[in-house]
């Protein structure tokens, strides 16, 4: 079985393409990523994207969680196929992407490579049954109680971008990049299981830099500590402009690199590059 490896700010990403045909069968997809993301023993990453053919638009994007579950939506991931489809399926631009949150829009630019894309995130939304959270309102700078050892509660906003996240200000919270570096597996394992969320959620530690910069450590629903994390940054942007923090065009700083977002009335869009790393054969059954 051929696949592609690529990343888009060190978050990295498996890519298998099934426009023309379906190389795993769909019942056997979850454990088939859950393999293959193990790095010791496959090939490692955070994610498989699986590239299909869409009845809607040009072409579907499928995202799974390197521990098998399946996302809405990934902006990292969005421009690792993007750069895929444009490059060797489907020159066409922008491409009209078909995901389980909507519709995406990615503009291509560059001649024949696609050096940079920009992707139309859609619209974020605050509302419980969005994200969701089993909350009676919109889940904007609330308390929520923890249990680990190191920290008892936390401020936070939950908001939903095609995927749910849960953005938490450093210094709304006192806390220290540190300090959340130290205790990250712990305390981002908790929130991301939070009975508070029935569909888990992605966890954002964020420092505000200044009007139009931000800084993010993440931790991903189904995968951990990554990177970066683009629906991730987006949801973190749009907080940071709801509470007064930051401007409508924002650079996040994540450990993988830099992402430029842009909040519009129609809707959020982010502008990366991805990468292709090699082209694979696999050699093991899975
Ligand atoms: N890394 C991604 C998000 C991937 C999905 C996420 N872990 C989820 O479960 O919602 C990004 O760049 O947005």
């Amino acid at each position: 079985m051929e696949f592609t490896k690529m990343q888009a700010l060190g978050n990295d990403y498996i890519v298998i393409d099934e426009f023309n045909e379906e190389k795993i069968e769909e019942s056997k997809k979850k454990n088939f990523v859950k393999k293959i993301c193990l790095r010791k023993f496959y090939v490692g990453a955070d994610g498989v994207i699986f590239i299909q053919k869409s009845d809607k638009y040009d072409v579907k994007f499928r995202i799974f969680n390197a521990d098998g579950s399946e996302a809405e939506m990934c902006g990292n991931g969005i421009r690792c196929f993007a750069k895929y489809v444009y490059e060797r399926i489907l020159k066409k631009n922008p491409l009209y992407v078909e995901t389980k949150a909507g519709l995406r829009i990615c503009e291509i630019f560059g001649d024949n490579k696609a050096d940079k894309i920009k992707v139309y995130m859609g619209k974020p939304s605050f509302k419980p049954e969005d994200i969701p959270i089993s909350y009676n309102m919109e889940f904007i700078n609330k308390t929520l109680k923890l249990k680990n050892p190191y920290i008892k509660e936390i401020k936070a906003t939950a908001i939903s971008v095609g995927n749910p996240h849960l953005i938490v200000f450093l210094e709304d919270n006192n806390l220290d990049e540190e300090f959340i570096r130290k205790h990250l597996n712990i305390i981002g394992e908790e929130i991301e299981h939070h009975n508070l969320f029935p569909e888990r959620i992605n966890v954002h530690f964020v420092k505000t830099i200044n009007n139009n910069e931000i800084k993010i450590i993440t931790w991903e629903r189904g995968v951990g500590y990554t990177m970066a994390c683009g629906t991730g940054a987006t949801a973190s942007a749009v907080v940071a402009n709801k509470l007064g923090k930051t401007g409508k065009k924002v650079v996040a700083h994540l450990d993988g690199g830099k992402l430029e977002i842009e909040i519009k009335d129609d809707g959020v869009y982010i502008i990366g590059d991805a990468e292709m790393i090699f082209d694979g054969k696999l050699l093991v059954d899975i």
